[in-house]
């Protein structure tokens, strides 16, 4: 006993000469600091060992941070997906799957699955929630409920943002009418995009930025131009990105284009004998046309515009995915992506614009393509509140921008319409 007081003695004299020389204090601390962190790091590590994927990515999550960065960060994901199969570590405690079947089952109503910490980069006002980024599926069901009524009445972007501001507001900015940026929205959003998928994968930042003194240079629903003047307006931005690839599509491939043209002429010559109004097609009239609608689908199967990681969290009782159990907590995202083009659903084709793939599939095949092609909206208790709208949008502008105008893509995605004779 005395003997180990005297060890105890001598350990804490050399504790004290380390303390009182500065630079081996610091020393010491940096050891102590790497210590923890090393604990840290193996055992994140260690809890989701057996998922494959990339080294770097199960100890760090600065792999996707800097893919979000370079803004390649959804084929970095895809081909994560092809490289190491169905489930996929990409962070530390984030997995990524690419199955459709996967992605109803934990979106579904009766599943114990809520939003992940990836839904934080949505939170501009740590007081109050968005419905993006509600995190508890009681409280988020309730708000659905409320916003659906505004949801339900209703760009290229200046279209789909008047469409949005209409909805959300009762009249359109005027982006159309102005024919140009409203309040900087455009600007500001540009800037920020990348931001946001870095804010996915670093969800902690999030909490950094709503400190003192950055907190003093976020947006907000006060501000007078920017993102905060318009942060109410859901969805502007994925039906935009909807609308542009279904245009760049059948801009590069004409035979496409003079189909649809066809389809929408056709529909015209046997409507104009009843018709009044002839000018504008309504939206219960653009759902019966097989081809428009095919047209739209390719491209939202082949560029889902919300390609995000969406992350659920594993419930309490944990869960298996693929055959890989996953413990609590565990961060479950999808790689919208990788449905799109699964062979086993789209065939050995599945990466060719082919919009004909619709109209000659039987009924069976069809169902199952319209399937997994709607989870681009997600599904179940999560399911996209203005999926209605965006597909009324969507059919609609490109019903009336085929119908008369030869449009031309020229430089940089600028587009040229010219009146047909
Ligand atoms: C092509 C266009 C669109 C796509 C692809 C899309 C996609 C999505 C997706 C994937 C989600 C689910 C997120 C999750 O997993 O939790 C979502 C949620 C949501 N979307 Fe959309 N969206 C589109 C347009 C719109 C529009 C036009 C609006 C509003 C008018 C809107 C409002 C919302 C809202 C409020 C939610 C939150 C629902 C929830 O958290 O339960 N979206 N959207």
């Amino acid at each position: 006993m005395i003997e180990e007081i005297s060890h105890l003695r001598e350990l804490l004299g050399s504790l004290q000469g380390i303390v009182a020389t500065p630079g081996k204090a610091v020393l010491a601390a940096t050891a102590i600091c790497s210590l923890i962190a090393a604990i840290h790091v193996f055992r994140a590590w260690w809890r989701l060992r057996h998922i494959p994927g990339p080294f770097l990515n199960s100890i760090t999550p600065l792999a996707m941070t800097y893919h979000c960065f370079t803004e390649d960060v959804t084929t970095y994901t895809y081909n994560l997906t092809r490289k190491y199969g169905p489930l996929v570590r990409v962070q530390p405690n984030v997995v990524v799957y690419n199955d459709p079947e996967t992605l109803r089952r934990i979106c579904s109503v009766k599943a114990d699955y809520t939003k992940g910490l990836w839904f934080e980069f949505s939170r501009w006002n740590l007081e109050r929630y968005s419905c993006i980024a509600m995190r508890d599926n009681e409280s988020r069901k309730e708000r659905k409920t409320k916003l659906l009524p505004a949801a339900s009445r209703v760009d290229n972007q200046f279209y789909t943002l008047d469409v949005a501001t209409s909805a959300t507001f009762g009249k359109p900015f005027g982006f159309l009418k102005k024919d140009g940026d409203v309040e900087k929205y455009l600007e500001t959003t540009e800037a920020m995009t990348p931001m946001f998928g870095v804010l996915g994968t670093l969800p902690w930042l999030v909490y950094v930025m709503h400190a003192w003194p950055l907190n003093r240079m976020m947006p907000g629903e006060g501000d007078q131009v920017g993102f905060g003047r318009m942060m109410n307006v859901a969805g502007s931005e994925t039906t935009s990105i909807a609308l542009r690839m279904a245009l760049l599509s059948i801009l590069t491939t004409p035979l496409t284009y003079r189909k649809l043209q066809a389809e929408i002429d056709n529909f015209h010559a046997n409507k104009a004998v009843e018709a009044d109004d002839k000018s504008v097609m309504t939206y219960a009239d653009a759902k019966t046309l097989p081809y428009l609608q095919a047209v739209i689908r390719e491209a939202l199967r082949l560029w889902p515009p919300s390609a995000g990681l969406f992350t659920k969290e594993v419930p309490k009782a944990g869960d298996s995915i693929h055959g890989y159990y996953l413990p609590p907590g565990t961060e479950v995202g999808q790689c919208l992506s990788s449905v799109g083009k699964l062979p086993r659903i789209w065939g050995a084709d599945a990466d060719l614009y082919y919009p004909e793939r619709w109209l000659e599939a039987t009924p069976e095949k069809f169902d199952e393509m319209q399937a997994a092609v709607d989870l681009v909206f997600s599904s179940g208790k999560y399911v996209c509140l203005g999926k209605h709208i965006a597909w009324m949008e969507l059919l609609k502008f490109f019903a009336e921008v085929t119908a008369d105008p030869i449009t031309w893509l020229t430089t940089d995605f600028w587009i040229r319409f010219t009146r047909r004779e």
